[in-house]
């Protein structure tokens, strides 16, 4: 069954090449995309949607999510609204609704923010655990989380659960815990800030998992200039994320980490993806991260939503790439590949084709997973031009009509 989208006014693909095709059409067949092109020499296929001048881009890639949790922290967003600021302490109070949930309501309520998502225009999701902060609980998470995401990433060193003793709860993480979630889970994260995890404890945590298999990421540098970039770069994590306090050498040590990387090509040796998270640093009133700044100096940069209940409980990736273009002063081109092809980077799906027995996701080419987003305007620059609108007119993810 295939299925040819003309009269598409703006193609924008994200591909290696950057093309950006006026007058465009698709064609998918089943999971993948076909064929593209201008519409006039667009082939023949069994069925045709008329995109009626509308601009289609890859499905967005939110690579850091928090989805698995019960309970909401209104509460705490008003007092950081009233001049509270943000601390890591929050998470155990998501931790303990998130404990009390059945493994019914969990998954139901993760599968509604998943569908959320979808409905806004992402196509590929990771989401981690974190909320659990036991064997018996992140095993749970870690397990619902592979149900409905595309990717999870085991987060049990969130937080140092009160009454717990630092050292022993990171044994916990590197060890029975790691075995407990290894089944569900592809990544490994590890909150390393003051008030959550110090660089050393981070270090044992990632370096565990790692030896367990895992890829590893890096919440790190998000209330103050701490170890997290430098420990991210020198473990070699796909990617760190946050970034909102960077000395020179931070971003020195990003852009080195992609030195044996050829973005034309999208060949060599991966650095570590900085990914930005515009929605939280406003929803915690943080300064943004310095997205301009990492382009500029050549690091490879992701948006993502960094859905969950206490810093950032949005899952648009839109409102991530507006914010991106008027206040992080990121080219629309530039915002939209970040939440795409910059997403897929940092989640190492990036690449593949037909052969290779995984699709890439976050970018349009022949073979690529057929992951489309059309957008109910003429351009992609209406995401910024008119943020906060609803324009997500229709979805296809892995060749399948979403939205
Ligand atoms: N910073 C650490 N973890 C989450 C927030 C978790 C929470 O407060 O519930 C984040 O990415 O912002
Ligand atoms: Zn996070």
């Amino acid at each position: 069954m295939s299925t040819l989208i003309t009269n598409i006014a703006e193609l924008m693909t994200q591909d290696l090449e950057h093309r950006v095709l006026k007058n465009a059409a698709v064609v998918v067949e089943g999971e993948r995309i076909a064929w593209l092109g201008s519409a006039a020499d667009a082939p023949a296929a069994d069925d045709a949607v008329d995109a009626g001048g509308r601009a289609v881009l890859p499905g967005w890639v939110d690579s850091h999510t928090h989805l698995v949790f019960a309970g909401d922290r209104t509460a705490e967003f008003e007092a950081r609204m009233a001049g509270e600021s943000y601390s890591a302490g929050g998470i155990a109070v998501t931790m303990n609704a998130t404990r009390r949930a059945s493994d019914f309501d969990l998954t139901r309520l993760a599968m509604a923010r998943v569908s959320e998502a979808v409905s806004q225009g992402t196509t590929y999701l990771e989401t981690k655990t974190g909320y659990g902060l036991d064997v018996e609980h992140e095993a749970r998470s870690a397990r619902i989380a592979s149900t409905v995401a595309d990717e999870v990433t085991y987060l049990g060193a969130h937080l140092v659960p009160a009454g717990a003793d630092a050292e022993a709860y990171t044994d916990l993480v590197c060890g029975p815990m790691l075995d407990a979630v290894r089944p569900y889970v592809r990544w490994a994260d590890v909150f390393c800030e003051e008030g959550a995890f110090t660089a050393e404890q981070s270090r044992r945590v990632l370096e565990a998992c790692r030896a367990a298999g895992l890829g590893i990421r890096v919440h790190g540098n998000q209330l103050g200039e701490g170890p997290g970039v430098q420990l991210a770069v020198e473990l070699g994590a796909a990617s760190v994320d946050h970034v909102n306090y960077l000395s020179a050498r931070d971003v020195a040590a990003l852009a080195e980490s992609w030195s044996g990387w050829n973005a034309d090509s999208g060949t060599g040796v991966r650095g570590t993806v900085a990914t930005c998270l515009p929605a939280c640093d406003l929803s915690t009133r943080q300064p943004l991260a310095p997205g301009r700044e990492l382009l500029d100096a050549g690091v490879q940069v992701a948006l993502a939503s960094n859905c969950n209940p206490g810093t950032s409980y949005t899952s648009s990736m839109a409102f991530n790439v507006a914010t991106a273009v008027l206040q992080m002063r990121l080219s629309v081109h530039e915002a939209v590949r970040a939440a795409t092809y910059g997403g897929a980077l940092a989640l190492h799906r990036e690449v593949g084709h037909d052969a290779d027995g995984v699709r890439a996701v976050g970018s349009l080419a022949v073979g690529h997973r057929a992951d489309l987003h059309m957008l109910n305007a003429p351009s992609a620059t209406h995401l910024a031009y008119r943020p906060g609108m609803p324009l997500t007119y229709a979805v296809w993810r892995a060749g399948v009509r979403a939205r």
